[in-house]
């Protein structure tokens, strides 16, 4: 594995004592998309902004391509892009404008053919001269995207990319970063919405109390974590759930009309033959059986509900 970012025991400590990071490890491989999923106040704008050199760590070592965030900032920081979720942009100047300058902010020579790509791949190239403020919610936000690009980082930061966005571009920006993904920038975002998370990452990490709770590859987690009910809808319809299935851990459906049994998709054996046989034993009739997985999000409710206690105390 190559790993283009490498965070190791990243501690931080703010002024007031609080600890924000208690010793987070986590390596980004290079080309991946990896959500970085976690409560409010988990530490995770805390952990961007460290490893973007805005806040200052306390411990611990990060790298980027090699390069160490601390004796090594400027070559490190240059492989960096941001996407801040506030909309910090200037409503007088132009799209390209505001692109070329934030380019030059990082000491990159002119290159106005990089930024018409960039400006065209985010759909922005026949906005380039209208001012900032002539823009909408979601073009703005893709002009933070672009600015990010601008001086072509290798790890591209999204925090919170799509939040008051609506539905619909809301799919538009998971498509622009899949492309960028493809393109070969490496992209780590936050999301409030898990589905999000689960419709774009390749890996899921996941953040509580300033520690890396885990770091999976999402198809492997939700095979992993996610539970599996199976919904036998029968002809009959019941009060309650069979003497005879009692050994099984089932609960009547809605209407009384499907009993929805529960299992473990990691178990060996899933029961699922003996209770199709045993539902029949029982003079039952099966008229329709359906499965499904529980949702990334059911896996994350499960992960973080020990970190509830710390946000309540804040
Ligand atoms: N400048 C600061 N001084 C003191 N404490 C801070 C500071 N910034 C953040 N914190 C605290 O550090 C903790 C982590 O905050 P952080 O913003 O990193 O969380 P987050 O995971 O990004 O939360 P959210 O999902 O709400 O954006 C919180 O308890 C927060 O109150």
């Amino acid at each position: 594995m190559t790993s283009i970012l490498s965070i190791k025991d990243l501690r931080k400590t703010y002024d007031g004592g609080f600890e924000a990071l208690r010793g987070a490890t986590l390596d980004i491989r290079e080309g991946e998309i990896l959500a970085l999923l976690g409560p409010n106040g988990a530490g995770k704008t805390t952990l961007i902004s460290t490893v973007c050199g805005i806040t200052k760590l306390t411990s611990g070592t990060v790298t980027v391509g090699g390069f160490d965030i601390q004796s090594e900032y400027r070559a490190a920081r240059g492989l960096i892009g941001l996407v801040p979720q506030e909309l910090t942009l200037e409503p007088f100047e132009t799209v390209f404008n505001t692109v070329r300058l934030s380019r030059g902010l990082f000491g990159k020579r002119r290159n106005d053919a990089l930024l018409e790509e960039v400006l065209k791949k985010l759909s922005l190239w026949d906005k380039r001269n209208a001012q900032i403020r002539e823009l909408s919610g979601g073009m703005k936000r893709r002009v933070l995207i672009a600015k990010a690009l601008s001086h072509e980082p290798r790890v591209l930061f999204l925090d919170e990319p799509t939040a008051g966005v609506d539905v619909e571009l809301r799919k538009d920006m998971w498509e622009v970063v899949a492309d960028l993904r493809d393109s070969g920038v490496t992209v780590i975002l936050t999301t409030h919405y898990i589905e999000e998370a689960e419709a774009m990452a390749d890996r899921i990490a996941v953040i509580a109390k300033g520690e890396i709770l885990l770091v999976e590859d999402k198809d492997h987690l939700m095979q992993q974590m996610g539970q599996k009910e199976l919904e036998v809808q029968l002809t009959d319809t019941l009060a309650a759930v069979p003497e005879a299935l009692d050994s099984y851990d089932l609960r009547l459906g809605e209407g009384g009309k499907s009993l929805i049994y529960t299992y473990d998709t990691r178990a060996e054996r899933t029961g699922i033959t003996a209770l199709l046989n045993d539902v029949a034993a029982a003079g039952l009739t099966l008229a329709d059986v359906q499965t499904r997985q529980s949702s990334l999000e059911d896996i994350f409710v499960t992960l973080v509900n020990d970190a509830r206690p710390q946000e309540a105390a804040q």
